[in-house]
Formats: C-alpha cells, structure tokens, sequence
C-alpha cells in the first residue's frame, strides 16, 4: 500500500462528517451525561477577568488574568461591529445549507481544511454535537465547491476577519511578553501559524447527553473566540470547577493554548474549556488560533535571579509539529514534554 493510502485508510470518515443532527444517533457519551448540571448558577459563579485594551492598566491586567485563569474577556479592542456580524451572517448563511451542499467542502481525509468534525472528535473517539468550517487564509477552493457562482462575498468576509484577528492577536501576545523580550519575529520561518474556525453547535434534544466540544485546551498560543448570543463556552478553574463564559456583545474571549503555557514556564495557565449544547437554540462560535510556525523550537523564558541563577525550565523545547503528532496519539502530550528533577 502507498502512503498516502495508508493515511487515508487510518482517518476514517466518521471522524470527519458531522452527526445526522436530525437524529439522536450516536454511541453513548459514558462521561457526559449531565454535564451541564455540573455548573453552578451563573449568579453564583466568579466572573472571568475584563479587560479594556486601551486601558494603561491592560498589560498587568493581562498577565495577571493569564497567571490566574487562562482565559479573559478583551473590550475596546479594536476590531468594527460589522467585520464582527459580517463573519457570524457568513458563518450562519454556511451552516444552514442542506446537509448535501456543505458535503461539497468537506475536509480531505488526513486534512486541517474545510468542513468537518473538530480533529479531537477522532483523538476521543467520541461524537459531539458540532460541525465546523476551517481555513488557514482564504477558503476560496472550498467555498467555490459550495457557491459556484457567488463564493467571493464569503471569501472577503473570511480574509479580512482574519486579517483583524492577525493584528489583535500579536498586539496582546506583544503585552502579554514585554515583560520578556517580546513576540519572537517569525519571519525567517515562515510566519506565525494561524487558522479560522467557524463552529457550529445546533439545538439538541438531549443536551445532557452529548458535549458540543468535550474539554480540551488549544494547542496555540492565544485563541481568540467571538460568540454568538447563545451561551455554551464553559472553563475549569482548579478553585472554582466548571464556569460559563456569557457572550457579551461586541466582546471577544481570549484563551491560553499550549504553545503560550510552554513558552511561559507554566507561569501563563493553557485553559481547559468545553462546550456544552442548548436544547432550544443553535449556536455559532468563530475561534481563531495564533501559533508558532510549525517548525519554530518553543522553549520556556526562565527568569534569572537577582543571585543570576536561572529559574529552572519545566519543559523540553519542542515544535508545534512535533507536540501535535504527540497530543494526536494522547491529549495529555505536556506531561511527556515535562522536565521532572528528582530529589
Ligand atoms: C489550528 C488548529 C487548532 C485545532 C486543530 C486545527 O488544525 C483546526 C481546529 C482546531 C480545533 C478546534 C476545536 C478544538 C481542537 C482541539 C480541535 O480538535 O480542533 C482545536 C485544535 C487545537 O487547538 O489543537
Ligand atoms: O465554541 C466555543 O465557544 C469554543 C470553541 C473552541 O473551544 C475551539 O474552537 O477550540
Ligand atoms: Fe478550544
């Protein structure tokens, strides 16, 4: 067998084509069952950190947020009110097609665009109620498939959100490490990794019973997620236990991934996050992951000492690449690139 063949073989399409949302056809989810019970009232609950990006208190409010939650609301960042309705009308116009019609852009098997299921879905082995669109700049080839004749208006949309997106990003990567020399400049390899994904979650008759996204973390460095009004986002917090994200309009959510946690020596949290479904209405979400270039060597900035030692590094340098192929065969790949001293 070739090994593009074996590749194909090894993705198995029910790892890549959403459920039939018209029916409650799926295996049983042992460990979901509830799960939204498992949420304190939202009165009750500790509200995640705000942030005014034009604020002169916004670099320490970010790092701090950072060193406490991992994840955090940004206002006045800068992005207009209609580059934001813009994607979430383009966003909806896809996801209420016909089933056979968004079947035209479906993601290759063993690739990161195009329609489909989230890639966790296949590392669980587990169904969750969610469709999603994903594009690394334009989506020209697949949304060509979809709208032979009109696919530039999606185009357009998709390409100048992630352009914003691109600015805001390295704008709180750049506060968030100032402190520590700044946003390495990924020119010489390639530039940094970024994707769009639209999520979609439809309204479920049995949303006890099934995660729209079961919890995970983000393998970037920031992902910033725009939501639509409907509630779903959910964070763990070691002190506080699961704890919903509101969408608050015109605001953005900011979340730690992977790479960002590694490259702060665990002083900045990668957030654990889920989301779980409504019975009543559907949901969209557009996340936008920002992250080294596939091949940059990430390594923790220690800190020195007054004495000028040097704090000690908690992690091996590792490449997005790499730590991908690891946390495809096991979600837990931090601990593998964990350095553990003994004595
Ligand atoms: C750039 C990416 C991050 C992501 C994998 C992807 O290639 C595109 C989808 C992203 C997403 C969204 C849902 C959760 C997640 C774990 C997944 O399965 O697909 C993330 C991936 C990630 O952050 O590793
Ligand atoms: O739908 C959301 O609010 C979050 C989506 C998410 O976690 C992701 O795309 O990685
Ligand atoms: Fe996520």
């Amino acid at each position: 067998m070739e090994a593009g063949a074996v590749l194909l073989a090894s993705v198995h399409l029910r790892h890549i084509i959403p459920l039939d949302f018209d029916s409650i056809d799926y295996a049983p989810q042992p460990d979901a069952p509830h799960v939204a019970s498992s949420v304190e009232s939202e009165d009750a609950q500790p509200c995640l950190p705000t942030i005014d990006l034009e604020s002169p208190l916004a670099e320490s409010s970010l790092v701090r947020a950072c060193e406490s939650w991992g994840m955090f609301i940004v206002t006045n960042h800068g992005i207009p009110t209609d580059v934001l309705e813009g994607v979430e009308g383009d966003a909806l116009r896809f996801f209420s097609l016909p089933k056979e019609d968004k079947m035209k852009a479906l993601r290759a098997p063993g690739g990161t665009i195009g329609y489909g299921v989230a890639p966790l879905a296949a590392v669980l082995d587990k169904a969750m109620w969610h469709e999603g669109f994903t594009m690394i700049g334009s989506p020209v080839e697949h949304a060509k498939q979809v709208w032979p004749r009109d696919y530039m208006r999606f185009c357009e949309t998709m390409e100048e959100y992630q352009k914003r997106m691109k600015t805001l990003s390295e704008k709180i990567l750049g506060l968030l490490l100032k402190n520590c020399g700044g946003l390495p400049s990924f020119h010489e390899s390639g530039g940094p990794s970024t994707t769009l994904q639209l999520n979609s979650y439809p309204a479920c008759q049995c949303p006890k019973e099934i995660f729209g996204l079961a919890p995970h973390t983000d393998t970037s460095f920031i992902t910033i997620i725009q939501q639509s009004n409907v509630s779903g986002l959910q964070l763990f917090h070691e002190r506080h236990g699961w704890i919903s994200v509101s969408p608050k309009t015109g605001s953005l959510v900011v979340n730690v991934g992977d790479m960002l946690h590694i490259m702060s020596n665990a002083r900045f949290l990668n957030a654990l996050h889920r989301v779980t479904v409504s019975r009543t209405w559907h949901r969209l979400s557009f996340a936008y992951f920002y992250g080294p270039p596939a091949d940059f060597e990430v390594s923790p900035i220690v800190k020195t000492h007054a004495s000028g030692s040097h704090q000690a590094a908690r992690f091996r340098p590792v490449t997005k690449r790499e730590y991908i192929r690891m946390k495809n065969q096991d979600p837990d790949a931090l601990s593998k690139i964990k350095i553990t001293r003994e004595g």
